[in-house]
C-alpha cells in the first residue's frame, strides 16, 4: 500500500552529485517502490536557478513517487519536516586553501543546517553527510543539533565500501554478491583503512583465499583509500554518480537493514568502540535493523590492523580538535 510521502532535503542540489542523486531519489531507489517523496532542495543564492533547472527536468521525468520539488537558499526552511537529510553541498579545497581555512569555511555551511534541523527537522530525521570532510562536517552538524540523537547523524564512508568490493571482486574472479564483511575503519580520506580481516568470499577467508598480503597492504588498501584523487585524475572532476549511488545505498540499507550474516561501513558516532574516542563520527563495519545503524560488536583486531585503524582515527581526532579550536562545535 502506498504511504504518505517522505520529506528528503537535498543540499547542494545544483552540484554534480545532485544531479546523478536526484532521479534516482525520485525513482523510488532511496526509499523503495512503495514510497512517495517530496524533495526539499537548498543551493546557495547564486545557485537556485540552475537547480531550478534541475527541477524542471525532474518534472519532466513524471516520476510517479514523486509528490513535490521545493527549492530553498535558506536551511532553516529547507530542513523544515525533514525526514532524510543527504547533506552534499560543501566547500571543495581551493587553491592556496590551507586544512584549517576549508574546516572554517564547512563549519560556515554545518552549523547553521545543524541549527536548522535541531529546530525544525522531523522527529525521526536521518542525516547523511557527503560532503568533504565529511566525517568532521557531520560531527559539526551534530554538535548543533542537541535535541537530535546523535546516532542520527552519520557520514559517507558506503563509497569506499563499494569500492572495496569491486577491487575483491575483480581480484578474486566473483561477483560482488559473493563477498560479505569487509570494512572501512577511520575517515573518509587517504588514510582509511579498508579491512578484508573478516571478509568472507563464499563462504572462506578473503586473505587467506587471497594468500597475498603485500597485494593487500601495497595495491589494495591505496588504491581504495586514494581512489577518489585517482577518479579526479582520469576524469577531471570528483566522483559524482558512484558517490551519489553510494548515498542511495547508505540511507536505503539504513531504513531497510542489512542481509542476515552481512554488514557495511559507515561514518557513525563512536560509542568507544574498538578505542576510538567516545563522539567522534568515525566509519565502523556497522549492520542495520529496524532503522537503526550499529557498530559490530567483539570483533579481534589482529596486529595488521590495529595501527591501520589508529592512525585514521587519530587524523579524526586532529580535524576534531582544530574545529573545536575554531570555535565550530
Ligand atoms: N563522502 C564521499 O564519499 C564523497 C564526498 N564528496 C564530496 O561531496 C561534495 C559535493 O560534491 P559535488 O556535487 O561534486 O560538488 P559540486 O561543487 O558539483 O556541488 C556542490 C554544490 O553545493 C552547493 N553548496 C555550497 N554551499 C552550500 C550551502 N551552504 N548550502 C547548500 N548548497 C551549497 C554549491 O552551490 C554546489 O552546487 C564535495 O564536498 C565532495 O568532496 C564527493 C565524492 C564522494
Ligand atoms: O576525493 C574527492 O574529492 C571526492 C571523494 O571524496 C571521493 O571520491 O571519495
Amino acid at each position: 500500500m502506498t504511504q504518505a510521502p517522505v520529506n528528503v532535503t537535498v543540499t547542494g542540489a545544483a552540484g554534480q552529485i545532485g544531479y546523478a542523486l536526484l532521479f534516482r531519489i525520485a525513482s523510488g531507489q532511496l526509499l523503495g517502490a512503495d514510497t512517495p517523496v517530496k524533495l526539499r532542495l537548498l543551493e546557495i543564492p547564486q545557485a537556485v536557478k540552475a537547480a531550478e533547472g534541475t527541477a524542471m527536468e525532474l518534472d519532466d521525468g513524471a516520476f510517479p513517487l514523486l509528490a513535490g520539488i521545493d527549492i530553498f537558499d535558506d536551511p532553516k526552511q529547507a530542513f523544515s519536516g525533514a525526514n532524510i537529510g543527504l547533506l552534499v553541498g560543501a566547500r571543495p579545497r581551493s587553491k592556496g586553501m590551507e586544512r584549517g581555512d576549508l574546516l572554517e569555511a564547512n563549519g560556515g555551511i554545518f552549523k547553521p543546517q545543524g541549527e536548522a534541523i535541531n529546530a525544525g527537522a522531523a522527529d525521526d530525521i536521518k542525516v547523511l553527510v557527503v560532503g568533504n570532510p565529511a566525517n568532521t562536517n557531520a560531527l559539526i552538524a551534530q554538535s548543533h543539533a542537541p535535541d537530535v540523537p546523535a546516532e542520527r547523524f552519520t557520514a559517507m564512508t558506503r563509497l569506499d565500501h563499494n569500492r572495496a568490493l569491486a577491487q575483491l571482486a575483480k581480484k578474486l574472479g566473483v561477483a560482488v554478491t559473493d563477498l560479505k564483511k569487509v570494512a572501512i575503519w577511520g575517515n573518509h580520506s587517504a588514510t582509511q583503512y579498508p579491512s578484508v580481516q573478516h571478509a568472507e568470499v563464499n563462504g572462506k577467508n578473503v586473505a587467506e583465499t587471497i594468500n597475498d598480503e603485500a597485494w593487500l597492504a601495497d595495491t589494495f588498501i591505496p588504491t581504495v583509500a586514494k581512489r577518489g584523487a585517482a577518479i579526479i585524475e582520469a576524469r577531471g572532476l570528483s566522483s559524482a554518480a558512484s558517490a551519489a549511488s553510494a548515498a542511495i545505498d547508505h540511507v536505503y540499507t539504513w531504513v531497510n537493514g542489512t542481509p542476515e550474516g552481512d554488514w557495511t561501513s559507515a561514518g557513525v558516532v563512536s560509542d568507544g568502540s574498538y578505542g576510538v574516542p567516545e563522539g567522534l563520527i568515525s566509519s565502523f563495519p556497522v549492520t542495520a535493523k529496524d532503522g537503526k545503524y550499529e557498530i559490530v560488536q567483539g570483533l579481534e583486531i589482529d596486529e595488521f590492523s590495529r595501527p591501520r585503524i589508529d592512525a585514521s582515527v587519530a587524523e579524526l581526532a586532529e580535524e576534531r580538535d582544530a574545529v573545536r579550536k575554531l570555535g565550530l562545535i
